[in-house]
């Protein structure tokens, strides 16, 4: 069956509707940011693409706006798309344009891909500053699995059950050694893209998988439920050393 290894906790919470998942988001994104800011200075998240800005727009209203030590933040990409930073499928200018340009995160704390590389060029540049900022100690080094642990991973997930930038059946879902590894024939568009890879998902510290809407009920329940044909979809791979959350509304839930 395509569930979660049983030693690995993870949580499931169901909403109503959309309106109430954002905003449980946005305080479970408070209380981690308020969580890591108090414990060391700082607070290392990885963003998506595609939904999650939007599903993030809450942290943009009154309570949790002004409850947030932005200034602390350290922002990064769980994936990223290689086109310019201006593009329309840039998920730089998703969240520049949807969260970022709106709050107080010193420019230098945002760590955007090098869109004048090609995908190799941009995989291996975003690999060498994330190590530079381990041995920095603005990103720790998980002690078991050796690579970087991110406070917090927001993940979003796609119909087909992919997450970040792997995508079922692509040899990149087993990909163990880089940090971040590059794409060139993505199913979705754009093809060229670059990614985090699995073991650095599975060691951060917290990482909350969103969901929303029918399309993705097939996939959610491949992934959750009882399947009398598993198959192993990436969103099922998700499985970090910390906790995981999953923020689902009723229609992606509507098959469990
Ligand atoms: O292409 C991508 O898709 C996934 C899922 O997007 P969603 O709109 O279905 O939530 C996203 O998480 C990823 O960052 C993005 O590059």
């Amino acid at each position: 069956m395509a569930s979660m290894p049983e030693t690995k906790k993870f949580a499931i919470e169901i909403f109503e509707g959309e309106d109430l998942l954002v905003d449980s988001l946005a305080k479970y994104v408070v209380d981690l940011s308020n969580k890591f800011t108090s414990k060391r200075g700082a607070f290392t998240v990885c963003l998506s693409g595609g939904s999650m800005i939007e599903y993030l727009r809450k942290l943009l209203e009154s309570p949790y706006v002004d409850s947030i030590e932005w200034s602390k933040w350290q922002v990064f990409w769980l994936d990223e798309r290689v086109v310019p930073k201006t593009h329309a499928n840039s998920n730089y200018k998703l969240a520049l344009d949807g969260l970022l340009s709106t709050v107080p995160i010193p420019p230098g704390n945002v760590y955007a891909i090098n869109d004048t590389l090609s995908a190799e060029g941009a995989a291996d540049d975003y690999e060498t500053r994330l190590r530079e900022l381990v041995s920095k100690g603005v990103i720790t080094l998980s002690p078991t699995s050796g690579f970087p642990k991110f406070d917090l991973i927001l993940l979003g997930m796609g119909p087909d059950g992919h997450v970040a930038s792997l995508f079922p059946g692509h040899p990149l879902v087993h990909e163990n050694k880089r940090w971040v590894a590059f794409i060139k024939d993505s199913p979705k568009p754009p093809p060229e893209r670059i990614t985090l890879t699995f073991p650095v998902i599975n060691s951060c510290a917290y990482a909350a998988l969103v969901v929303t809407g029918k399309d993705e009920a097939d996939a959610v329940h491949s992934v959750l439920g009882k399947s009398e044909n598993p198959v192993k979809l990436p969103a099922a791979l998700v499985s970090p050393e910390g906790e995981l959350k999953w923020f689902l509304d009723k229609d992606a839930a509507s098959k469990l």
